[in-house]
């Protein structure tokens, strides 16, 4: 496919999330101790954000450097206190408890001098995983656009637990630009963009093994580095967004876009798809129990676009009421998709039990995702 087409095609984006790294943001002194945030790096930022809303683009930020941040205030003002090379996850959460109150501030200091107010939304994965929690955030953050202040997220690394993190924002930011409904992702990047043997890759239409293979991980203080990035692309691709990756070490990399610069690299394809709203939903949706299915409904399911029947439904694992997402099993045990019952599992079971499948569909196709658009 043709950048320049697809360049040209961003252009018209409504809705932008900007991220911003660790990698980008934290500064580091001769010593190389932690030293704060790069306040020039905010103030670009700042402008680029102004560029965007001038062209009636809707820009939410999202910001790593909490943690950075924090190691920065405890070396500076806790006498004895020695930075861990490889904090782990319960430090990392007192550094970044630290650190988030300043960044902020910062931000808000740093914005207002160009009449911009700046807010502060902090998320989790689960936050994801619940409808109502995720479509509160949605509601926030319309109503800050509406008010035309400019949202920052960041994880709420306090109340992430391992399984629960997202880990590295370049996955949050993601998840937000799916969920938001945004029509391009920006993922500054302290390199040119993705790199195969040194060499920039200015278009990415679709992610293959090779692609992922030169993919690797962060070599600063960030977390996620180019593979993530990349699974970002993956995710946009799927639901509808694109991505560009773009040197964020550049005067103006945004406005450098914007302006038809071949600049980074940028994955999408010229008319993306948005995914319908439940159904992104259900990508992120926090599972309960498992409907173990036979063949001809897997078949069903995945090549005629039905329906799940309760004649289909062979047995089930855990405990889940009406409304659940539970994932959707075949008699391998492997996962070929989720979606929402319209039965507990004490009414399945007992249909199952008594020989006489409920008539009804249990899973209305609506309410499925399967496995080829969970990627
Ligand atoms: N194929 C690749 N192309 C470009 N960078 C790559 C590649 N594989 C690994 N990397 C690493 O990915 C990192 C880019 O992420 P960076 O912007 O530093 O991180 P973060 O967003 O986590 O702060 C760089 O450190 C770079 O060395
Ligand atoms: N929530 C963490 C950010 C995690 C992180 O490092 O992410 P990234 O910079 O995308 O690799 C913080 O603010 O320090």
């Amino acid at each position: 496919m043709d950048r320049k087409e697809l360049q040209k095609a961003l252009t018209e984006s409504k809705r932008v999330v900007l991220k911003i790294g660790s990698g980008l943001i934290a500064t580091a002194n001769e010593a190389n101790e932690p030293n704060g945030l790069d306040r020039s790096m905010i103030e670009k930022l700042r402008d680029e954000v102004l560029f965007l809303r001038e062209r009636g683009i809707e820009v939410i930020l999202v910001s790593s450097g909490a943690v950075a941040m924090g190691r920065s205030v405890l070396r500076k003002t806790l006498a004895g206190y020695h930075p861990q090379s490889n904090p782990g996850l319960s430090r990392k959460q007192a550094l970044a408890a630290v650190g988030q109150a300043r960044l902020i501030s910062l931000y808000g200091e740093i914005f207002a001098e160009k009449g911009l107010a700046v807010s502060q939304i902090l998320i989790t994965a689960r936050d994801f995983r619940d409808r109502n929690a995720y479509l509160n955030i949605g509601h926030t953050i319309q109503e800050l656009l509406r008010l035309g202040v400019v949202p920052i997220i960041n994880e709420n690394d306090t109340v992430s637990t391992e399984e629960l993190r997202f880990g590295d924002n370049d996955l949050l930011s993601a998840a937000c630009a799916a969920l938001l409904r945004s029509d391009l992702l920006v993922l500054l990047t302290s390199v040119n963009g993705f790199l195969i043997n040194e060499q920039r890759v200015p278009v990415l239409t679709s992610i293959t093994a090779d692609v992922l293979e030169a993919a690797g991980g962060p070599s600063g203080p960030g977390s996620g580095g180019m593979r993530t990035k990349i699974r970002a692309g993956q995710l946009g691709l799927r639901t509808g967004f694109r991505v560009a990756i773009l040197p964020g070490r550049d005067r103006a990399p945004v406005q450098s876009l914007f302006t038809g610069e071949d600049i980074g690299t940028i994955i999408g394809s010229t008319e993306p798809s948005h995914m319908n709203a439940r159904k992104m939903w259900l990508l992120f949706a926090r599972t309960r129990g498992a409907v173990i299915i036979d063949d001809g409904a897997v078949n069903a399911l995945r090549h005629r676009g039905s329906s799940l029947l309760g004649a289909g439904i062979k047995e089930l694992r855990g405990a889940f009421a009406q409304s659940d997402v539970v994932e959707i099993v075949d008699a391998a045990g492997q996962s070929i998709g989720r979606g929402i019952v319209r039965a507990g599992s004490r009414e399945i079971q007992a249909s199952i039990d008594a020989k006489k499948p409920l008539s009804y569909e249990v899973i209305h196709r609506n309410d499925l995702i399967i496995e080829t658009e969970i990627g």
